[in-house]
């Protein structure tokens, strides 16, 4: 796979106001609906740099773009950047070949330049940022110099367990002196002893949601002084999110300097990414030479999702499910319903999760699945232990809300049922990413939708934005 840069246009300088970039500037990134990257035949691509000074998209799309150059393995595209213990780990965990998310970022990212990494769900984003932070943390340094800001506890965990996974020592190869450390600081965990830990000796790597660190930095507990890298992972929901969005734009712009991090975007959807990238460099969340890395441009989903259709009435819905998963019989699967409103919570009626955890108990429990369930109301342990459970299994049924829908990574799930339509297209593509997260793998999963008939035209606008079509299946 070769890399393809956008030959810019040579009037936008550095003393262009990038404000003023529209995104006809690039009119071959434009899907109307959805934002996206779309259809780069039969372009115009160069493979010239664009001066360092402008902003850089790379794009590419796996199966319409020749491959002429020998891909390069995860060692020889980390050597020289990455310690060779890391690079040891990652051979020990089986990372070898790297997907392509990984390839065609890490050059940048090891020279110096910020990236917004913009690939399908399950294309190893994470993998990508957190080899730029071994890239530059010392063991030596007490300070917290890199920052992985996530949204959910869920996605925390995660994160953690895996910047862990590679800090530990090779086997073989006790470590003498000391080692990398990796905090978790999240809504609703053991924040009086992250305290202490904070002050005592800080972590070189923090994973954290934002109420927990703006608390912790507020009481000025630990500074960013001496950050290298900012990760904000899931982007584009902390933009949004109006929780988040004021707290997140003072962490890059006022609790750590520009110039003296790197700082890195993740997320599967962008919307309007062409406006996201010229408002990271006039709102001076990243430097001007940022680079878009955008991967698989035409196919916001990844192709091993198969997606289907079930229209039944809204009493039927709970058979619907069951005589599905009696049929599919998935070893992993998860089930999304939506959260309960006010108006229903105020009513006294039970979470429709709660219910279906209910039927399912009684009517498909006994088939040897377990059913686990997954809900912001469920205090931190609970979360993080339902969590665990499902990882150590793999052949769990998870019933969830959308806090089950970004970055969680349960590679074995194969089926995803939404129960409960999602509310948005972008929030469809989360929750249909978590199936079919091995990135080698052909296998086939699937996603079914089970709606009643006045939001088959809702599905229809997803699946017009999204690219996608479903195949109506009759029971
Ligand atoms: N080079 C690699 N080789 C094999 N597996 C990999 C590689 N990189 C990542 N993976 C695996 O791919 C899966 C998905 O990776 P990851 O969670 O980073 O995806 P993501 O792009 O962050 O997805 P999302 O947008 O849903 O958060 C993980 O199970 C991870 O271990």
């Amino acid at each position: 796979m070769g890399i393809f840069c956008i030959n810019h246009n040579p009037s936008i300088t550095s003393t262009t106001p990038m404000k003023t970039i529209s995104p006809n500037f690039f009119p071959h990134l434009q899907n109307p609906n959805f934002g996206s990257s779309f259809n780069c035949r039969n372009r115009h691509l160069s493979t010239t740099s664009a001066p360092s000074h402008i902003p850089l998209c790379v794009s590419s799309h796996a199966t319409t773009l020749k491959i002429t150059e020998p891909a390069s393995t995860l060692q020889e595209i980390c050597k020289g950047h990455v310690p060779e213990h890391i690079l040891q780990r990652l051979r020990e965990i089986g990372f070898v070949e790297p997907t392509d998310v990984q390839k065609e970022s890490l050059p940048y990212l090891f020279s110096g330049r910020d990236g917004i990494l913009h690939a399908q769900t399950g294309s190893g984003k994470t993998l990508a940022y957190l080899l730029l932070i071994f890239s530059l943390i010392s063991v030596q340094k007490s300070a917290v110099q890199a920052l992985i800001v996530v949204p959910t506890r869920e996605l925390g965990i995660q994160v953690t367990k895996v910047a862990r996974m590679l800090a530990a020592s090779p086997s073989g190869l006790e470590s003498e002196g000391r080692k990398y450390t990796v905090m978790a600081l999240l809504d609703g965990g053991m924040l009086k002893r992250h305290k202490s830990w904070l002050k005592a000796e800080p972590p070189t790597i923090v994973v954290a949601t934002m109420g927990s660190l703006c608390l912790m930095l507020e009481k000025k507990v630990f500074s960013l002084e001496a950050l290298r890298v900012l990760v904000v992972d899931e982007v584009d929901f902390m933009f949004n999110s109006s929780n988040q969005i004021h707290s997140v734009k003072k962490l890059l712009t006022l609790y750590s300097k520009i110039s003296s991090r790197q700082t890195v975007f993740a997320s599967a959807s962008i919307p309007q990414h062409n406006r996201f990238v010229a408002d990271c460099i006039q709102q001076k969340w990243t430097k001007r030479d940022v680079v878009h890395v955008h991967v698989n441009a035409i196919d916001p989903m990844p192709s091993c999702l198969h997606h289907r259709v079930v229209i039944c009435s809204k009493n039927e819905r709970l058979q619907v499910l069951l005589t599905l998963l009696r049929k599919d019989g998935p070893k992993c699967a998860i089930i999304f319903a939506n959260e309960q409103s006010e108006k229903s919570k105020k009513a006294g009626n039970a979470p429709s999760t709660t219910s279906l955890v209910d039927f399912l108990i009684a009517s498909y429990g006994n088939d040897g699945s377990e059913i686990q369930l997954l809900e912001e109301d469920m205090n931190f342990n609970s979360r993080a232990a339902a969590l665990s459970e499902l990882r150590q299994r793999g052949d769990c049924l998870l019933v969830a809300t959308d806090i089950a829908a970004r970055g969680v990574d349960l590679p074995e799930t194969t089926h995803i049922y939404n129960f409960d339509l999602p509310g948005s297209a972008v929030d469809y593509l989360h929750r249909a990413g978590r199936a079919g997260r091995k990135p080698f793998s052909k296998e086939r999963c699937i996603v079914t939708n089970i709606v009643v008939s006045v939001e088959r035209f809702v599905l229809q606008r997803f699946e017009n934005e999204l690219v996608f079509q479903c195949e109506e299946l009759s029971l």
